[in-house]
């Protein structure tokens, strides 16, 4: 079993308190940052040859093609189980039904007489939708964000996800992109499939917001990226899966043990946190794990996360809660009894999953909820993926001339204050001059 820790939280000293919160992606940051910037640099001198480049070191030897044309896509679909066919049907409901339920309403208010505002929404011209497919190819992640780029109506819905060793792009995925009436699919990966989406290449026009989540590479990217003048907006931190549980003695060992394991299997970064004032299941739940990691198949890069990760005791619910908001998990269980009781403490999380028959990987493939999240502690302060992150809101006003009169005053004397004398014109020579 990985040397995961077990620790009593009150007698750790501060520092390694935070220590053992540190998520583990982030101690490399700085090597990491400049050797993404070194293949975006890279994209933007070099093109196509650059991604082909990387793509052929990190994903495929023999690609020579970076775009997958309609033909090979209908092809890899055509292949897609029957039952692996129903089970993308059966999540696609879920997800288009929770999202189609948060089409945005154009908002029109009149704020004084003679005025009004209006907020629009208009959709994105063109997505740029970002499919992991370095440890395990995500399709479920194509649905988290096709989903919304079918509703928003996108016009120009480009995925890009890493080739296998064939250079080929799973059926279930491309079943998902027809599905989701993707008009463009790119075989590339990492950071150089970021650098293509936000600076263009001779294959690939630029797009508006790159979508999805990725390893540290990919995540690292898209921040590097958002920072280029003119360049695209990105949705959110989405790196490696995180998973923090607070269990009381009402909980199933076994079913806190399956959770934490699912997001350990997803990568060696990946980080998983039991919170729990009970002496007794944090012994259970440790038992339970060293029996369900031998079933694994991906027991090896679940050991490797475990060993980043931490079974905590906690004096008491209340501790557990702070801890909780202080850490901002990507995902958070609550398997408690009386977890609705707590609902309104915890805030900071990506998607919380209430009690003890919501298993936190109901959200990653079927309950409808996006599973693309805030991790790194981003919980704090951005949101979860949503259909409006598709959109561009802005605003309109329209002023009649007595509404003009009305606010005149208020408009010419706060910018008198600011010393803005032209701006006070530009109201006064309207109140003069009746048109
Ligand atoms: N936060 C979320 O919402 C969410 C959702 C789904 C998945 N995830 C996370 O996404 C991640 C997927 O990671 P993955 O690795 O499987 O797939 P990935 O597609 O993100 O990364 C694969 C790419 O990484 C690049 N790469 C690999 N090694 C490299 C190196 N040494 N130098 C430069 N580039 C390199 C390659 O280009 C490769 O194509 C996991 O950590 C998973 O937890 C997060
Ligand atoms: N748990 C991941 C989000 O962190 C999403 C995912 C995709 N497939 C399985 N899980
Ligand atoms: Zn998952």
């Amino acid at each position: 079993m990985a040397q995961l820790q077990q620790v009593i939280w009150q007698q750790l000293t501060a520092d390694q308190q935070r220590q053992l919160l540190a998520r583990p992606a982030q101690a490399q940051s700085a090597e990491l940052l400049s050797q993404v910037q070194a293949i975006i640099d890279a994209v933007a001198n070099d093109g196509d040859a650059a991604v082909l480049k990387y793509t052929q070191q990190f994903d495929c030897p023999s690609l020579t093609e970076l775009r997958y044309d309609e033909a090979a896509i209908a092809a890899q679909a055509a292949l897609v189980e029957p039952q692996v066919k129903a089970a993308i049907d059966t999540a696609y409901q879920t997800i288009y039904a929770f999202h189609q339920a948060q089409q945005p309403q154009a908002v029109t208010v009149t704020t004084a007489p003679g005025v009004s505002c209006t907020q629009q929404y208009h959709a994105l011209e063109a997505v740029g939708l970002y499919i992991p497919g370095g440890t395990a190819v995500l399709p479920s992640t194509a649905l988290m964000l096709g989903v919304p780029a079918q509703l928003a109506n996108n016009p120009r819905r480009v995925l890009v996800s890493p080739p296998d060793r064939n250079g080929q792009l799973s059926p279930a995925l491309m079943y998902v992109a027809q599905k989701c009436g993707i008009t463009e699919v790119y075989r590339c990966g990492g950071a150089q499939a970021i650098a293509a989406l936000a600076l263009g290449t001779e294959s690939m026009a630029p797009v508006a917001k790159i979508f999805g989540p990725g390893n540290s590479y990919v995540t690292a990217a898209k921040q590097l990226v958002a920072q280029i003048p003119g360049g695209p907006a990105i949705d959110m931190p989405a790196g490696p899966s995180e998973l923090l549980v607070i269990a009381d003695d009402s909980a199933n060992s076994a079913f806190v043990a399956a959770d934490l394991l699912s997001q350990a299997e997803h990568g060696a970064d990946s980080q998983v946190i039991l919170l729990t004032p009970s002496a007794q299941l944090l012994e259970q739940v440790t038992l339970a794990l060293s029996e369900q990691l031998e079933q694994l198949p991906r027991a090896d890069i679940a050991r490797r996360a475990l060993a980043g990760s931490a079974l905590i005791q906690v004096s008491d619910l209340a501790e557990a809660i702070a801890i909780s908001q202080q850490y901002a998990p990507e995902h958070l269980s609550v398997q408690l009894d009386s977890a609705e009781d707590y609902l309104a403490q915890l805030t900071h999380a990506g998607s919380i999953f209430v009690g003890h028959y919501t298993p936190e990987s109901g959200g990653d493939y079927a309950t409808g909820t996006n599973h693309v999240l805030p991790t790194y502690g981003f919980a704090r302060n951005y949101s979860s993926l949503g259909l409006l992150d598709f959109y561009r809101r802005y605003t309109i006003q329209r002023v009649s001339q007595a509404g003009l009169a009305g606010l005149a005053n208020a408009i010419i004397d706060l910018a008198e204050t600011e010393g803005l004398s032209a701006h006070a014109r530009a109201v006064s020579i309207r109140l003069e001059q009746s048109v």
